[in-house]
């Protein structure tokens, strides 16, 4: 796995962060090291998909850079006839992804990448639709149409997992999980260089919202049951059943 050192060098100007191949080429070592509990998120996923996933219906991972929760979602499916589809809009993303896929030759049947915008894809017959850190990247105003539009095609009993970086109301606390998190990057081999760095290229990028806010517009969007299963400092993750 290639080591991500995309801002260890100090840049005069830094443009804004997007999901090119410099990134790809990084990214398992980059969310790993940057994640509190990505990994353990992804080992839920499989649970939840052996939990959740209907037979005969379609389980969606929205974003899938690297396929990371697609591999979970395979390896957890136990229903029959099932087809899940992967979808991201960078291409350097989904170029990685297939060959990522390729290798894993017992969970390829079935699954299926898709180069496309989220926000254009149709959803259909789901029973698990997986946004793995990725509605923190759609513009605000777009994120209620997209959450109505994966509700109204998932199956009754289905389950959307919306994982998220987020921030507090609280001033004070809000702070403190984010001076927390840096932490972490720190443990984890950033230096402070590449972590300001990077904190300024995803700030018009990267919109984090509060838990309440996502909690709310998932249930106007049409879930019926809406709530937090993980959180790691200023990352969580949330189950909504329709
Ligand atoms: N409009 C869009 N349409 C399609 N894809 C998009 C869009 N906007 C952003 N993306 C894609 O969403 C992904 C977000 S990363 C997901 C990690 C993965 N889920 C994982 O479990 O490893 C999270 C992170 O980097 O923090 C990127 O691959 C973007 O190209
Ligand atoms: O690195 C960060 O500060 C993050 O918020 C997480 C992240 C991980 C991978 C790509 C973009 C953001």
């Amino acid at each position: 796995m290639s080591k991500d050192r995309i801002y260890n060098q100090s840049m005069a100007k830094i443009a804004d962060f997007s999901f090119d191949a410099q990134v790809a080429d990084v990214f398992t070592d980059m969310i790993e090291r940057s994640v509190p509990g990505y990994r353990a998120i992804l080992t839920m996923i499989e649970t939840l998909t052996e939990h959740y996933a209907q037979p005969g219906s379609n389980l969606y991972d929205l974003g899938c850079s690297l396929g990371g929760a697609t591999l979970a979602m395979a390896n957890g499916m136990n229903a029959e006839n099932c087809t899940i589809y992967a979808v991201d809009n960078s291409s350097a993303m989904v170029e990685r992804c297939r060959k990522i896929m390729q290798r894993s030759v017992h969970t390829c049947a079935g699954v299926h990448i898709d180069s496309a915008d989220i926000r254009e894809v149709e959803i259909a017959d789901a029973s698990v639709v997986v946004l793995n850190f990725t509605l923190q990247f759609i513009p605000q105003s777009d994120r209620f149409q997209l959450l109505e539009k994966i509700c109204a095609g998932m199956r009754p009993g289905g389950v959307l997992i919306l994982s998220e970086k987020v921030i507090f109301k609280d001033d004070h606390l809000d702070e403190l999980l984010a001076g927390i998190h840096h932490d972490f990057k720190r443990a984890h081999g950033y230096s402070d260089l590449e972590i300001s760095q990077k904190r300024s290229a995803l700030e018009n990028v990267l919109i984090p919202e509060t838990i309440p806010t996502h909690r709310e517009r998932l249930l106007s969007a049409g879930f019926s049951s809406v709530d937090v299963w993980f959180q790691c400092f200023n990352f969580m993750s949330m189950l909504a059943v329709k």
